[in-house]
């Protein structure tokens, strides 16, 4: 730069200036004609500088500003070899087995739900884009861990139809588990458009190309137990209404249940959405207050609480990721086939929703308190009023309709899930000596 610059000070500010000079007046033209190459070699220069550092560098904000800076990545797939650890992670070994592409693989629930199935001989193929929402290291840990139980992951965005289409040519799946996603309530009012590109173009891109694949697959995905929004009748059933969704994340994720009926109702694909109640464990995504308390609360950092109006009580129905894979794959393994084939619809296929929660609300509060016992180490807490900006006040899911089609039976507690959370987070960071980001 420094360098760039000094070029840049030996060129005279005016032309008058310049004809100044004491040299002859055609030694001059000829100084001229080189000060002048030698500007435009280096603009160019400065210029393809700045397009590489444009393209090239990761955001100094951990959370990207531009959803489209993820759709202008391109990824490398294809080829025999690539064509081969495809097929070879989703052969089915076990008698009965299914074959499955996983989305959002290297996500939280996702990376939990592909070794489930991996480890019970299903066939499982992996497919995540590794966007930088929050630390990607932590997803490529996460890939590093199914790729030494078999799981391939594949690079790539679910609004790549190109590649989704190779993917059902290669492998004739037999259930798609859709849990790619732009995740967090908060989140979306900084970037809007990443909600859109992923929870409502990608979904329509993947059943585009289920639709149309010979044969059609089962699809379970991820719904969210925010679609109740604003809602006040407790605990939350699959009969409420939901048509007050208190953030764009939640009215994605309606507007994808919708897409779903869609989808089944014109070509026959056979679509179960499960409402996620704030899921948490080891492994788990940074951008929730569970993890970034336990970080913050070890770096002495104050913790921002939320408080409803009157001091009243912020609650979530928080379940355990063990319990959330279990109602996973419950819904694959009762899920009924798909009708259509080659884009047509044959007969009725099955449309289910179901809530996937604990059935037991913890106060945000006690949450911290858990934390603080487990940690050995006593928060700063800095109570703030509950933002407008998406959150509801509290969650609560009635799993009755769950427990009888899906057998669906969450067991662990708050205590022994974060127990279980706060060892894995002390053994990764700590015992890796890595910082938590
Ligand atoms: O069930 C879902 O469908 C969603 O669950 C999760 O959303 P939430 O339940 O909002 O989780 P999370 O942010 O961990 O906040 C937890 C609690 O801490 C409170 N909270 C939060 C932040 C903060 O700074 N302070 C605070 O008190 C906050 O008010 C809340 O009461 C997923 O992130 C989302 O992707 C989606 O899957």
């Amino acid at each position: 730069m420094s360098k760039q610059m000094s070029h840049l000070d030996d060129i005279p500010s005016t032309p008058g200036k310049f004809k100044m000079e004491k040299s002859p007046f055609v030694h001059n033209r000829l100084r001229w004609h080189s000060s002048l190459a030698k500007l435009t070699f280096w603009s160019f220069i400065f210029l393809g500088l700045i397009l590489i550092f444009f393209f090239r560098s990761p955001s100094s904000n951990p959370l990207p500003q531009d959803p489209s800076r993820r759709s202008l990545r391109t990824y490398n797939w294809g080829g025999p070899a690539w064509e081969k650890r495809v097929r070879s992670s989703a052969r089915v070994r076990s008698h009965n087995g299914i074959s499955v592409l996983v989305t959002g693989a290297a996500g939280f629930v996702g990376t939990h739900v592909s070794a489930a199935l991996k480890r019970r001989g299903d066939g499982v193929l992996g497919l995540d884009n590794f966007n930088d929402y929050y630390d990607p290291s932590l997803k490529r840990a996460r890939q590093a861990l199914l790729e030494r139980s078999g799981v391939f992951i594949v690079e790539g965005d679910i609004n790549d139809s190109a590649l989704l289409r190779k993917l059902f040519e290669v492998v004739a799946f037999t259930h798609v588990m859709h849990l790619a996603a732009q995740a967090g309530v908060r989140y979306a009012m900084e970037n809007p458009g990443s909600y859109v590109h992923s929870n409502i173009a990608g979904l329509v891109s993947l059943l585009e190309v289920c639709k149309s694949a010979n044969p059609q697959p089962a699809i379970v995905w991820a719904s969210s137990s925010s679609v109740y929004g604003l809602n006040t009748k407790v605990p939350f059933s699959e009969k409420d209404r939901t048509d007050q969704p208190a953030s764009l994340y939640a009215a994605t994720k309606k507007a994808g249940e919708e897409i779903a009926h869609t989808y089944n109702h014109i070509y026959g694909l056979s679509l179960t959405g499960l409402r996620f109640f704030t899921v948490y464990g080891p492994w788990g995504r940074p951008d929730m207050a569970y993890f970034f308390f336990t970080r913050d609360i070890l770096k002495g950092k104050s913790i921002p609480i939320f408080e409803a109006a009157n001091h009243g009580t912020v609650a979530r129905d928080f379940t355990y990721i063990d319990d959330i894979v279990k109602g996973c794959l419950a819904a694959l393994d009762t899920a009924e086939k798909s009708t259509g084939s080659g884009g047509k619809k044959k007969g009725p296929a099955q449309l289910r929703v179901y809530n996937l929660g604990n059935t037991s609300p913890v106060p945000v509060s006690d949450l911290v308190s858990i934390l603080e016992r487990l940690l050995k180490v006593n928060a700063k807490r800095d109570i703030m009023k509950l933002p407008r900006n998406g959150d509801v006040q509290f969650t609560h899911a009635n799993i009755s309709l769950a427990q009888r089609e899906l057998g669906y039976k969450p067991s662990t507690d708050l205590q022994t899930g974060l127990k279980k959370f706060v060892r894995w987070y002390l053994s990764y960071y700590n015992g890796g000596k890595k910082a938590a980001g």
